[in-house]
């Protein structure tokens, strides 16, 4: 189970790792974008060194009410990072984003992987993951950002309704020639979802197997882990690692978290049980 990313050969027969970079102004309190881009290569550098996969950038903070960033503003905040990422560390990217040309700028500068939270539903979307030729993560959310923590009340069970939309976007990417092989899965965790529905969902992520598909898993610091434990969004790294631990067992193959260390021996530890060896 291998992924072609832009000259990356991802291997995901065993599980792997995703930093997460986020290059949003909210994300840094320091002022001015080169010291923001600095610091985002710094970053990503440790990450890599810690025994990332990859390096997942993001543009357009997802908070729900942040205002929605325009496609001149995600550009700036992310190609300069992609472009430097890839050239000075050689770095496998996959880039955030839900916007079309964002998709197409950053996969010109070398991006190896689409990451789209509302899983290629923007007009232009499609088309745009099907002409890059890149792997893409299609992820459950219900709603938008702005309004999907409003109604998390769902008609079928959550395993069902992650299940029929998933099903529905891997057609929509079959139609528009985009290979089934380049797909990845996220059921979404704190996308439109009660922390009931969280807890359901990821004690039932197997079931997303029947797609034969690798599942992405997203839970990193989420308020999933805070209502659940009680625990601020510094103090989440224990919940994050006991959920990464659990999805190794269940066939997860990817974690996109931003404690990288960590999550790679708790990643390597859960595996060396199933595999009853070791692997490093
Ligand atoms: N594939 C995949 N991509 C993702 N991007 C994100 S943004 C999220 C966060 O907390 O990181 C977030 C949500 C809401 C506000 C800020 C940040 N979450 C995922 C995920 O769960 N899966």
């Amino acid at each position: 189970m291998s992924l072609e990313c832009a000259g990356h050969l991802l291997d995901l027969s065993r599980p792997r790792v995703m930093g997460i970079l986020n290059v949003t102004p909210d994300s840094f309190s320091d002022g001015g974008r080169s010291a923001t881009l600095d610091a985002a290569l710094r970053n990503a550098e440790q990450m890599l060194a810690d025994g990332a996969a990859m390096i997942d950038v993001g543009g357009e903070s997802t908070r729900p009410g942040a205002t929605p960033v325009s496609t001149e503003e995600e550009l700036e905040r992310v190609c300069p990072v992609v472009e430097r990422l890839v050239s000075e560390l050689g770095a496998l990217v996959s880039i955030d984003t839900s916007n079309p040309q964002v998709m197409r700028e950053t996969a010109r500068l070398g991006a190896g992987m689409i990451n789209d939270v509302r899983a290629l539903n923007r007009d232009g979307a499609l088309e745009a993951a099907a002409d890059s030729g890149l792997p893409v993560c299609l992820m459950h959310m219900r709603g938008e950002p702005d309004t999907m923590q409003q109604d998390t009340h769902y008609a079928q069970s959550i395993e069902q309704e992650v299940r029929t939309f998933l099903a529905a976007r891997i057609a929509a990417c079959e139609a528009a020639g985009i290979a089934r092989e380049r797909l990845l899965l996220d059921p979404g965790f704190g996308f439109g979802k009660s922390l009931q529905d969280n807890l359901r969902l990821y004690h039932r992520m197997a079931q997303l197997h029947e797609f034969n598909l690798p599942l992405l898993i997203g839970t990193s610091r989420k308020s999933m882990i805070g209502n659940a434990l009680g625990r601020a969004v510094e103090d989440r790294l224990a919940g994050n690692l006991a959920l990464t631990a659990l999805a190794v067992r269940d066939g997860a193959r990817l974690f996109r978290v931003h404690d990288v260390a960590p999550t790679v021996d708790a990643v390597d530890m859960a595996w060396a049980v199933l595999q009853e060896g070791t692997i490093r």
